[in-house]
């Protein structure tokens, strides 16, 4: 039963608070612990109400301090805000004979709404080479843009942030002298953390606009072949832009979710997830990996073979972004006999130093990317041969998803079906599954406890 009375705000309490304008909310749980949880834990909606928690009262700093002399506020529910322990707020005088009339404000829809809003605003991130995508909690996918910074150098030391993501990315091999496009990180790995902390900065900060006040935990997937220093230096970005606490999870196990496996069952799936920077081959049973190998060669390498395909054959040059065209475009894993295609490029000709436009056959692009190709396809065998039989015989009956944007190749499906001779499908939309199985992850505690990496 919630009883009311009067409080005095005294001193030792006093000291307790900090001098912005927090709000402090008071709440009552079922299991009758009741706490208060600050602005930067909590937030609400209306729709997310968990069962467990009640809001009773939001009250901002402003409010405790106008009531410093004596407030009202239901007694079981007065804990000191950086305890949250009852018994340590020592501060807090109950009055002897408690007034029964609560005094909180029925919860309103507003409050609920603000309260549920703090489930809410989780993230998940797919901290990609080539692509950051964030999901966020309750609300699915809501961003997904190059990983690409273009930094303005304003006087001698200091760099100022003028674009970010797409408009970036557009910005790439085009800059004068003093800006710099950058992509932060390379083969999966942060190369500059700096520049990587602002961009998960802006990332964070644009998809939380409006609600400001609270810090959200993030779970980042990163490739499985990360060593400690280079997850140290993911989780530092990651906390440096505002994440009050940072869980890593696997990429291949990220992939593995978001494709709907159902991967803590004792049964075998196996994914290929190419990504910019990484290739990840694992095969998962009871929410672990099982035999996986984690490559540093995907898309990326593909374009600087294929710039490095046409400089030698044609003694011309592209660049990145023509490259990336060509490979999207017409590249494909195993030809297509009917329907040899052809693209026009531009760049210069090496011979003259002019501008040129030169045609490019789709088997050109193949031959190009042919040495990423037999790569992958030789750790997918390595990786099918140290997989024990049992779980083999799985592999066998569900076959392997191709995840991450290189699966949408085209027919790398089918080449990975005639070196493996095992069913292969592509997910649905393999430039997020790997988003989206973050999400997931993060939207479930028990699959979290289990696949997040120490
Ligand atoms: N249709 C397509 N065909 C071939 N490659 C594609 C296609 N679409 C995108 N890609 C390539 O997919 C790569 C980006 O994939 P994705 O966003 O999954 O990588 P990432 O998560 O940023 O990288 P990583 O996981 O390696 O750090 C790029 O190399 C891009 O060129």
């Amino acid at each position: 039963m919630l009883l009311s009375g009067k409080i005095l705000f005294t001193l030792p309490f006093l000291k307790y608070q900090r001098k912005d304008p927090e709000v402090y909310m008071l709440t009552k749980k079922q299991e009758a612990r009741n706490e208060v949880c600050k602005n930067d834990e909590l937030s609400v909606t209306d729709d997310l109400a968990p069962p467990h928690i009640q809001p009773i009262e939001i009250i901002s700093y402003k409010d405790y301090k106008t009531r410093k002399v004596s407030t009202e506020v239901p007694q079981d529910n007065l804990i000191n805000p950086l305890t949250h322990s009852a018994k340590e707020n020592k501060g807090i005088r109950p009055q002897k004979d408690p007034v029964t009339k609560p005094v909180t404000k029925p919860p309103s829809h507003g409050i609920i709404n603000c309260f549920l809003n703090i489930f809410s605003k989780d993230l998940a991130i797919d901290l990609g080479t080539a692509n950051t995508v964030v999901y966020m909690k309750q609300k699915g996918i809501v961003l997904n843009e190059p990983s690409v910074v273009a930094l303005h150098k304003n006087g001698r030391e200091k760099q100022e942030v003028l674009a970010v993501g797409m408009d970036a990315k557009k910005m790439l091999g085009k800059v004068p002298p003093n800006i710099s496009a950058i992509r932060p990180l390379r083969d999966g790995v942060i190369t500059n953390f700096e520049v990587a902390g602002l961009m998960l900065k802006h990332f964070i900060k644009k998809v939380r606009e409006g609600l400001a006040l609270s810090k959200p935990r993030i779970v980042i997937a990163i490739p499985s072949g990360l060593t400690s220093v280079e997850k140290r230096a993911v989780k530092e970005a990651a906390e440096q832009a505002g994440a009050r606490e940072v869980f890593l999870i696997q990429e291949p196990m990220a992939a593995a979710v978001g494709a709907k496996l159902l991967v803590t069952e004792p049964r075998c799936n196996m994914v290929i997830d190419i990504g910019g920077g990484t290739t990840e081959v694992a095969v998962i049973s009871l929410a672990g990996i099982v035999s996986g190998r984690s490559l540093r060669i995907a898309g990326d390498e593909m374009d600087s073979a294929i710039i490095h395909y046409i400089k030698k054959k044609y003694n011309f040059i592209i660049g990145m972004a023509t490259a990336e065209r060509l490979k999207i475009t017409i590249g494909n894993a195993c030809p297509d006999i009917d329907k040899p295609e052809t693209m026009e490029i531009k760049g210069r000709d090496l011979v003259s130093g002019k501008p040129n436009i030169l045609t490019i056959t789709s088997e050109e692009v193949r031959e190009a990317i042919s040495d990423q190709i037999n790569a992958i396809a030789e750790a997918v065998r390595g990786v099918l041969e140290k997989t024990p039989p049992e779980l083999a015989a799985d592999i066998i009956d569900r076959g392997i998803v191709l995840t991450g944007g290189v699966a949408l190749l085209k027919n790398l499906d089918k080449y990975i079906n005639e070196i493996t001779r095992l069913p292969v499908r592509t997910d649905a939309s393999p430039l997020l599954t790997v988003a989206i199985g973050s999400g997931k992850i993060l939207d479930s505690k028990n699959i979290l406890k289990l696949v997040a990496v120490k």
